[in-house]
């Protein structure tokens, strides 16, 4: 992951204004560079969905501007944004539109005049890209979340966007879809795509992201690394939210000030390095204070 060079999305958002007069979002200069995997947390209705609508110009900024690939983004551009901005709906039904899976994902192909054959090829590909081959003859919308979640993500791959974004991906997943689509959200990353997603889970910001935003009232109050911001306590209180269990299990077995786990395998392999659990050195109560 590198920050340097040119972003592959480049918003800037005086604010955003919902027809209703509620202001959504303020004050947002947010980039995305190549190879990134970003987090965005943050309390219910702190503007998550808001930003990350505006990345492929869903929304648009009452007074701003929304770069992608260098290309600025206006009425007649938007086409674009879309196709290099694919985007991964936290209500898969609205995403999936047609008759069966295979036909859903060749959709946005067929839209941009790719032929019937080359469509299928790619829209088969993308789907076993996510695990999702066995799903191409059903009907969407009898799809169980995760699994319209896979399709959708599917659906945006096909596209080869170079940024994919996901609003609250594993929302409403039980843990062991939850997990299997956090395993394709890295798989993607790990394959050089930029990854920008929104999320209650600390847990999954803190395995899958490089960057992390913490947004409240509709600004983002602060980023960092997953270690800077979720032991930056003021930082998490001001947005009142929880730390990670792997932060949280550190602080509690006095390592919290030494090393700083924020996953379940840095904690792990930092405990089992060490010998056990039990025979970690605890520092003294004077030292857990500093945490
Ligand atoms: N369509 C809309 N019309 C009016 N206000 C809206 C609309 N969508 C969002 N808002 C308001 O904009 C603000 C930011 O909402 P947003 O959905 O972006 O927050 P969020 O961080 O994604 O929240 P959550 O975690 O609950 O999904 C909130 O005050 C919300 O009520």
């Amino acid at each position: 992951m590198s920050r340097d060079g040119a972003p592959l999305v480049d918003l800037r958002c005086e604010s955003h204004t919902y027809p209703d007069g509620t202001v959504g979002m303020h004050d947002i200069e947010f980039s995305v560079y190549p190879d990134e995997s970003i987090a965005l947390v943050g309390g219910n209705g702190a503007g998550k969905s808001t930003l990350l609508e505006h990345l492929n110009a869903t929304l648009v900024p009452d007074d701003g501007e929304l770069v992608v690939d260098g290309t600025p983004i206006t009425e007649d551009t938007k086409a674009y944004a879309r196709k290099a901005v694919g985007f991964v709906f936290q209500d898969a039904d609205t995403q999936l539109v047609a008759p069966t899976v295979l036909d859903d994902v060749m959709f946005g192909l067929q839209n941009y005049g790719v032929p019937g054959d080359e469509a299928n090829q790619r829209a088969r590909e993308a789907l076993a890209a996510v695990d999702a081959s066995h799903l191409e003859g059903r009907i969407p919308h009898h799809l169980s979340g995760g699994e319209k979640r896979l399709v959708g993500l599917a659906g945006v791959l096909v596209l080869d966007p170079s940024v994919v974004v996901l609003d609250e991906p594993l929302a409403g997943l039980d843990p062991e879809r939850a997990q299997l689509v956090a395993d394709r959200i890295q798989r993607v990353h790990d394959e050089g795509i930029s990854v920008v997603f929104s999320t209650h889970d600390l847990d999954f910001a803190a395995e899958v992201a490089d960057r992390v935003y913490v947004m409240a009232d509709g600004n983002v109050i602060g980023s960092g690394t997953p270690r800077e911001v979720f032991y930056d306590d003021g930082l998490l209180d001001e947005a009142n939210l929880h730390p990670p269990s792997a932060v949280r299990v550190a602080r509690d077995v006095g390592i919290g000030a030494i090393a700083q786990p924020v996953t379940e395998t840095d904690l792990v392999s930092l405990l089992t390095d060490t010998g056990d659990s039990k025979t970690v050195q605890t520092p003294s109560i004077d030292d857990r204070g500093r945490d």
